[in-house]
């Protein structure tokens, strides 16, 4: 690909993560580095959250469970969302009073499979992302980027996480370990020790964030999340339930690793609730728990893999901070058992709104920047994250 020289922009990230709870957007002007071969400057110019309506989250919760859903339905439900990103993006636009030159659009991840399995004679890995680009860029007549994970599949990684890339070029540090946190429905984590290079940056997805909290919420509640935590506050932990599960395949897995509702959507919670009845857990029982459950994974993976990492990379570091982004933010309980969890090890808990990213914003920005990346050639992968053999220019670009 012959790549343009990088100019300023101002680009519009589209996400819309696990949780299928809606759709996030964020306003960037993105600038190449004054300094060769540096990290682009990102600015925050605005963002806005929008949900789905309860009708949309039903059919994107239905169209990942493909013995529910028809291949029509699929299709109709790719180029219905392609209408709700560019109403978003729309929205986002107008709210700020800005134009963008450029969209970076994820999609609504349907099925992800980061690991092989023997498929028609073949090892066969695959995702798929929908929400029909050629929509948006019909609306906003400017160029699309989309369908980001497949070329670091191809080229033999997980195809997630992608988001650290933006870690790097955003949050880095030369004097204190950074570990960024997603908390959306699934947990993710990037680890920069101080003063590290982008092929020394560990990052992996740790398990389930909300997704197991709000399955059970839903069941039990017939809520679609925990809103602040309060039922989790109001339970108690039962731990043999934890301890079982992150005896489990997926958390003594080595990163790179990924997973999404494969490993921890209803299956995973009709086996949950069911183990935690068993020992006798009442309705909120099961909600700490799940709480709990997510805690625990992510003190467990920092053990298991993450503080070995940062003390070998970078032995001088002065202190780790671990930085909190996505909707579990707002769920005071699990943030009370992450800071009790990480305090003692001298860990510092800070929210990523104290680094000028709102909480809820961080994955957007992401996007954006990964579809200027993209616009200009350059590659948007971080191998040492995802796996991949080489890092590789990611995306389709549909022409507005
Ligand atoms: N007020 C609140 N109180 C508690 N939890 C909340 C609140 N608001 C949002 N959440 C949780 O955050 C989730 C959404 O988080 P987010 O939008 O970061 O996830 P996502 O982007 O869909 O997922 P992923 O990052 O895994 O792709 C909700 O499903 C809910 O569980
Ligand atoms: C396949 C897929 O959509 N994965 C998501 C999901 O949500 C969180 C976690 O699982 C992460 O691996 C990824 O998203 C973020 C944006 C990423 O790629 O970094």
């Amino acid at each position: 690909m012959m790549a343009m020289k990088a100019k300023s922009m101002v680009v519009a990230g589209v996400m819309s993560g696990t949780s299928a709870d809606g759709v996030d957007v964020a306003l960037c002007k993105i600038s190449p580095s004054q300094v060769e071969g540096d990290s682009p400057q990102i600015k925050l110019i605005g963002a806005a959250g929008f949900g789905y309506s309860k009708a949309v989250r039903a059919a994107v919760l239905q169209a990942m469970d493909a013995k529910a859903v028809s291949v029509a339905e699929i299709s109709r439900l790719n180029w219905r969302l392609g209408e709700i990103y560019a109403d978003a993006v729309v929205s986002a636009l107008d709210q700020f009073g800005v134009k963008a030159a450029l969209v970076g659009c994820h999609g609504q991840t349907i099925y992800h499979q980061g690991v092989a399995s023997r498929y028609l004679g073949s090892d066969v890995r695959c995702t798929w992302q929908i929400g029909e680009a050629s929509v948006i860029a019909e609306r906003l007549r400017v160029p699309v980027v989309s369908d980001f994970r497949p070329a670091d599949l191809s080229a033999g990684g997980q195809g997630a996480p992608l988001v650290p890339m933006l870690d790097y070029a955003m949050f880095r540090s030369a004097k204190v370990n950074r570990v960024l946190q997603n908390l959306g429905g699934i947990g993710n984590m990037t680890a920069i020790p101080a003063g590290a290079s982008v092929d020394r940056v560990m990052a992996f997805d740790t398990g389930p964030g909300n997704m197991v909290i709000d399955g059970c919420m839903a069941r039990l509640y017939g809520r679609g999340f925990d809103r602040g935590g309060t039922v989790a506050r109001r339970g108690k932990v039962i731990s043999a339930v934890v301890e079982r599960i992150l005896r489990e395949r997926y958390f003594s897995a080595l990163p790179p690793k990924s997973c999404g509702r494969e490993e921890f959507g209803e299956k995973f919670v009709d086996r949950f609730v069911g183990m935690c009845r068993k020992a006798g857990a009442s309705d909120a029982d099961v909600v700490t728990t799940a709480t709990a459950l997510t805690a625990q994974s992510i003190f467990d993976a920092y053990r298991r893999f993450v503080w070995g990492h940062l003390g070998q990379i970078a032995p001088l570091a002065v202190r780790t901070e671990y930085v909190v982004a996505g909707g579990g933010v707002k769920n005071a309980t699990l943030m009370e058992m992450l800071r009790q969890g990480f305090e003692p090890l001298g860990v510092r808990v800070r929210l990523m709104q104290e680094l000028g990213v709102p909480a809820q914003a961080k994955e957007g920005v992401a996007f954006a920047l990964m579809a200027w990346l993209t616009w200009f050639g350059m590659t948007g992968n971080v191998p040492a994250a995802t796996g991949a053999s080489r890092p590789v220019v990611l995306g389709k670009v549909t022409h507005g």
